[in-house]
């Protein structure tokens, strides 16, 4: 078997560091040809003695700076150019699992080159689907990670489009499930950051702590598997056992069962149509163990899921601006700045702020939009903490 040429975006994060961990494990699969991360030089030189890519990329130049690479033959680049030249080397696979947008053009360039690509990074497509989605060639070149959307990507597997009634993403609940309103009010960021059943980076455990991560993943959804809105629901099931639900034409449903560990739909984007052999490590949970116990979600305590469905309604410039606000809002709760019961009028008042065309003709112009949401849900922010 040939082995695969990888490149991981975001080698350094949660997602990174489980892609690697599947690379390590199959090392007559994969080889790890180039890694890109923000700016964690310390955790890049680690990587880099063990998986001694080609080249490696450090998109904040003046971290860049300081990187002496270990090996003579590593070459270092930089930058967004760095990240765009990625793309141009000899790969057959991308991961894109870095956080926040900037990965977007070197995503378009792969996905132009007709490479095959494992997509973690939500923000591409809530920011960028109908443009993104367009250059997409076929039903595998695009491979969902977020596990929801493994999900639904595997339940479609062999089915027709036409026979599709609804689909149904899961939701953990995450860790204010059964707190009341005055408990979520006094969150500090260490009670929000433990999230019940999944291990993330910071940004989406606080997006899974007001359920907004579950709005955006509609409007991922959505894109990704070209269904209207209405078409496409969110449960809470809470120990994240089942991942997706597709309901067909016939009454007949599927659903997508497995432990709450993301190398396994990893593993399946990477050696898709084949599935990897995981070994007792990953732990498969017995069939008397399942619980298909599944909850409405509460719009009423967790309207920042609602707010996104909302915002797809509204026209495609609209999930870009709450992409950047949120980015904005999740910072500012991070840092005592504002409550976690604040991120959403902070949301709402930025969608409102908003005056411009509601749908957008270009990539470029959803981007725009995504600084826009984040200084202005920066300002907000300040105004919102001088009120306190
Ligand atoms: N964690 C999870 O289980 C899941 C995550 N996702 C999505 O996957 C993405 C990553 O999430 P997660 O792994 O939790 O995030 P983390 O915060 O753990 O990691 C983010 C990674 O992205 C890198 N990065 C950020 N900006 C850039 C950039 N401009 N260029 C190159 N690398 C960059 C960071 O590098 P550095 O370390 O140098 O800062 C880091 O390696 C998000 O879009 C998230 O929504 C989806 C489903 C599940
Ligand atoms: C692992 C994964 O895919 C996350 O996006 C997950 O969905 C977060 O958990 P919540 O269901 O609590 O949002
Ligand atoms: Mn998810």
């Amino acid at each position: 078997m040939n082995k695969k040429r990888l490149a991981v975006v975001g080698a350094t994060g949660s997602i990174g560091r489980s892609t690697l961990d599947i690379c390590r494990r199959f090392p007559e699969a994969f080889e790890v040809r180039a890694l890109a991360v923000r700016s964690n030089l310390k955790g890049l030189k680690a990587l880099e003695g063990e998986f001694k890519p080609k080249f490696v990329v450090i998109y904040e130049e003046a971290a860049a700076r300081d990187y002496v690479p270990l090996f003579d033959g590593t070459r270092v680049l930089k930058g967004k150019e760095g990240l765009k030249l990625l793309v141009q080397e000899d790969l057959d696979h991308i991961v894109f699992a870095s956080s926040g947008t900037d990965a977007i053009p070197a995503l378009m360039t792969a996905l132009a080159r007709k490479m095959e690509v494992s997509l973690a990074n939500k923000e591409s497509l809530v920011v960028g689907g109908p443009w993104v989605m367009e250059t997409v060639d076929s039903f595998d070149q695009l491979r969902p990670i977020d596990s929801e959307h493994s999900a639904i990507w595997q339940c479609l597997l062999g089915e027709r489009r036409e026979d599709i009634e609804e689909i149904a993403l899961t939701a953990s609940g995450g860790p204010f499930l059964h707190a009341t309103y005055e408990e979520m009010k006094n969150a500090t960021p260490e009670i929000a950051l433990k999230h019940p059943t999944w291990r993330m980076g910071a940004k989406i455990t606080i997006d899974s702590a007001t359920l907004f991560n579950k709005g955006l993943e509609i409007i991922e959804a959505c894109y990704l598997f070209s269904m209207p809105l209405d078409r496409v629901k969110a449960v809470v099931q809470p120990d994240s056992l089942i991942h997706g639900c597709v309901r067909f034409c016939d009454g007949s449903s599927k659903l997508l069962l497995s432990k709450p560990d993301m190398r396994i739909p990893i593993s399946f984007a990477l050696s898709y149509p084949r599935r990897l052999r995981l070994d007792e490590a990953f732990h498969r949970p017995q069939i008397t163990e399942w619980k298909v116990n599944f909850l409405k979600i509460d719009e009423e305590k967790f309207p920042c899921y609602g707010l996104a469905r909302r915002a797809l309604q509204m026209g495609n410039a609209y999930p870009p601006i709450l992409v950047g606000a949120d980015e904005a809002a999740v910072e500012a709760f991070l840092g005592g700045v504002i409550s976690m019961v604040d991120i959403f009028p902070l949301l709402e008042r930025t969608l409102l702020s908003y005056n411009g065309p509601s749908n957008l003709n270009s990539l470029e112009e959803a981007i725009a939009l995504v600084d826009f949401g984040r200084r202005e849900a920066g300002r907000l922010s300040r105004l919102f903490s001088e009120r306190r």
